[in-house]
């Protein structure tokens, strides 16, 4: 098991605020994520969950508060700083956001390609092979994205953003659209990849059982604030009214 370094934070956010004009969306948050921890943030749609990766990863600036990411003040960083930290920031979107035209191979190469033009051809198919290992498709390197399942897309989606090596993964609703069987080979992946990439990660869900799954330690969010972080065991005990319908919800459907 990879040790959590409860002395080295990776990403650091302190009383964050966020508004698109009259709609305040971020209203106060704290969090910490260390290294070696993997954070589920669990919270309903449009709480402000997309809007704090965003803030995360400097697309989006904040009204107020601070965002360190591996020690950097993101809202400071120019456009160079900011483009050098995203590499060590790997973003997994919801929709895998892989080019249809390209196999899967071409799809993994595409980032080294287009950020470590020194590698050889060799370098790169021998990155491609480790990834493709490591989630487990080795067999697909000359498919196209379209003779994929869901599950396979979502698995790729997760392999480009490691090719780069990044320090740190932001996954956005890694289980969204999955049966409940893809969905926990999903989970186990990001442990996987927690284990042998050495990761930190954020992981945004609104499914209970991945968050029970993958999170070190949960955060649940509303109303632009977290309103219990601990582990799932710690949150679940708790008697606010959101975190159990949550707990109901999630059970029952
Ligand atoms: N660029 C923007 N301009 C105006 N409002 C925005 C912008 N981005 C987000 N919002 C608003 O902020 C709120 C939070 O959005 P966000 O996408 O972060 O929610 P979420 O928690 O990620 O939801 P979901 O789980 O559905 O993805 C929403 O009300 C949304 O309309």
């Amino acid at each position: 098991m990879q040790h959590i370094d409860m002395n080295e934070t990776v990403i650091s956010i302190r009383d964050l605020y966020k508004s698109f004009g009259e709609k305040h969306v971020l209203e106060g948050i704290n969090l910490d994520l260390h290294k070696g921890e993997n954070v589920a943030v669990l919270g309903r749609s449009g709480t402000g969950k997309s809007v704090l990766i965003k803030i995360i990863i400097g697309l989006l600036k904040p009204d107020a508060g601070t965002v360190k990411v591996l020690g950097e003040e993101v809202s400071q960083l120019d456009d160079v700083a900011l483009r050098a930290l995203r590499l060590k920031v790997g973003f997994s979107f919801q929709s895998s956001a892989l080019y249809d035209s390209m196999t899967v191979g071409e799809n993994l190469a595409f980032p080294l390609k287009r950020n470590n033009r020194e590698f050889t051809p060799e370098q790169i198919r021998k990155t491609i092979d480790i990834v493709l290992d490591a989630i487990g498709l080795p067999e697909t390197i000359n498919q196209l994205p379209a003779e994929l399942s869901g599950g396979q897309k979502k698995r790729i989606g997760i392999g480009r953003t490691l090719i780069l090596r990044p320090e740190i993964m932001l996954y956005d609703e890694p289980t969204a659209g999955l049966d409940p069987i893809t969905s926990m080979e999903l989970n186990r992946l990001i442990n996987a990849v927690k284990e042998r990439f050495n990761t930190s990660s954020i992981i945004i869900t609104h499914d209970l059982t991945c968050a029970k799954s993958v999170g070190d330690k949960i955060a649940v969010m509303d109303d632009g604030k977290f309103i219990s972080q601990g582990t799932f065991d710690e949150v679940f005990t708790g008697n606010e009214e959101l975190i159990k319908s949550f707990y109901d919800y999630n059970f029952i459907q």
